[in-house]
């Protein structure tokens, strides 16, 4: 059995998912690991192609997963990524998806200069839900928890509630 949980924050680019992670990572009880899995798609080289106009990988899920599967089984990581359906079932202990209301979220992304069609498709993707409908079709309810990041009071809230399940996983978890 694990001595830390398998922590999924998921959410359209731009959310806050690497945000959250870090202040999560100051802040946890428990040493907790944080993976940006975008950064390593690109780093490692775990695509098959890289398209220029929409400045996005294909990702290799299996050589993703090959790498992560002997981290994530000791328990303690955060995973952090736009998408969380890849990952096997039995991975998280919770999945925190983050939603940010789509006018804000389109400032956030301008400033990262994404192409503007790119910018479309992730507001689209957020006003549609489609990262929170992919959690909760993959994972069971219990464990995916939905949370709004529009403020920094949004953001210490969340990380205190993250912080508070943490301390509940450890309590439960011991002996
Ligand atoms: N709850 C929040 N309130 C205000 N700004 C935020 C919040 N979460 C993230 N941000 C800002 O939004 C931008 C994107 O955050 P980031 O954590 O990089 O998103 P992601 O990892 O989901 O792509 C950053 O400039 C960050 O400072």
């Amino acid at each position: 059995m694990n001595s830390a949980p398998v922590i999924v924050i998921t959410g359209t680019p731009g959310t806050g998912k690497s945000t959250h992670a870090q202040l999560l990572v100051d802040e946890s009880p428990i040493p907790l690991q944080h993976i940006n899995v975008g950064e390593w798609v690109k780093e490692k080289g775990f695509y098959t192609e890289y398209d220029e106009e929409w400045q996005s990988y294909t990702v290799d899920e299996d050589k993703l997963l090959d790498e992560l599967e002997p981290i994530v089984s000791k328990g303690g990581v955060i995973l952090d990524w736009h998408t969380c359906e890849a990952y096997p079932e039995r991975w998280p202990d919770l999945v925190v998806v983050l939603r940010c209301d789509h006018s804000q979220l389109w400032e956030r992304l301008e400033k990262r200069s994404y192409p503007l069609k790119k910018i479309q498709e992730n507001n689209e993707a957020e006003i549609m839900e489609v990262v929170l409908d992919e959690a909760r079709s993959s994972y069971p309810s219990e464990i995916v928890v939905e949370l709004k990041s529009e403020s920094m009071e949004d953001l210490q809230a969340n990380v205190a509630r993250i912080v508070e399940w943490i301390a509940n996983w450890k309590a439960q978890h011991s002996n």
